[in-house]
């Protein structure tokens, strides 16, 4: 295999600790890193294979995860943080250094809104929810990913216990399709 998926899927995932109650993220940056304090586990930890989730060099995969916004504070060095791309359903705030992003925040109408995006990834603490499933894998080939390997990419996920989906997951997808239809007046 002559690809990553991500550094924490490669050798298997390391399951998450029942009752972990959050804890800290923080930038590359050797000297004043942005922080961000979690009050509590990320929810719908997933793997994204889309072009606007950050992932960490040589990866094909980001790891990226919820969490309600009242549980996120950025803790240390918010002014080094900018959006990314303000036209985008999710405002990813990067640190203008390193590159990373250490949160998403949604803030129009939404059916996700109130909910903030984070890489666990970026905390040395044990115990945050492990990864569930791969969204967006078909993603990949947009940016250069040779189609004829896509299934050794699906296989790769398969292997390590996650489903791969081409959207988010079934669940999810249902739940935008409730609010959806909802607010149309369907429902
Ligand atoms: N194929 C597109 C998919 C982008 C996409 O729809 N990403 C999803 C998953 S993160 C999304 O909800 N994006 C909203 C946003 O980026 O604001 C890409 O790779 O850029
Ligand atoms: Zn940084
Ligand atoms: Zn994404």
């Amino acid at each position: 295999m002559a690809f990553s998926l991500h550094p924490s899927l490669d050798n298997g995932i390391t399951k998450g600790s029942p009752g972990f109650s959050g804890g800290k993220l923080r930038c590359h940056c050797s000297s004043s890193p942005v922080e961000v304090t979690l009050a509590g586990n990320v929810a719908h930890n997933h793997a994204c294979g889309c072009s606007k989730c950050w992932k960490p060099k040589g990866a094909l995969f980001s790891i990226v995860a919820v969490i309600p916004k009242d549980q996120l504070k950025v803790t240390a060095n918010e002014s080094k943080l900018q959006i990314v791309d303000k036209t985008a359903a999710i405002q990813r705030y990067a640190c203008k250094d390193c590159g990373v992003h250490l949160y998403g925040r949604i803030e129009n109408e939404h059916p996700f809104k109130g909910l903030d995006f984070v890489h666990v990834e970026l905390s040395s603490d044990k115990g945050w929810q492990e990864p569930q499933f791969a969204a967006f894998v078909s993603s990949i080939i947009e940016q250069g990913f040779n189609p004829e390997r896509i299934d050794e990419v699906r296989s790769k996920f398969k292997s390590i216990g996650l489903e791969t989906y081409d959207s988010l997951s079934p669940p999810l997808m249902d739940a935008i399709a409730t609010w959806t239809g909802k607010r149309a007046g369907k429902l």
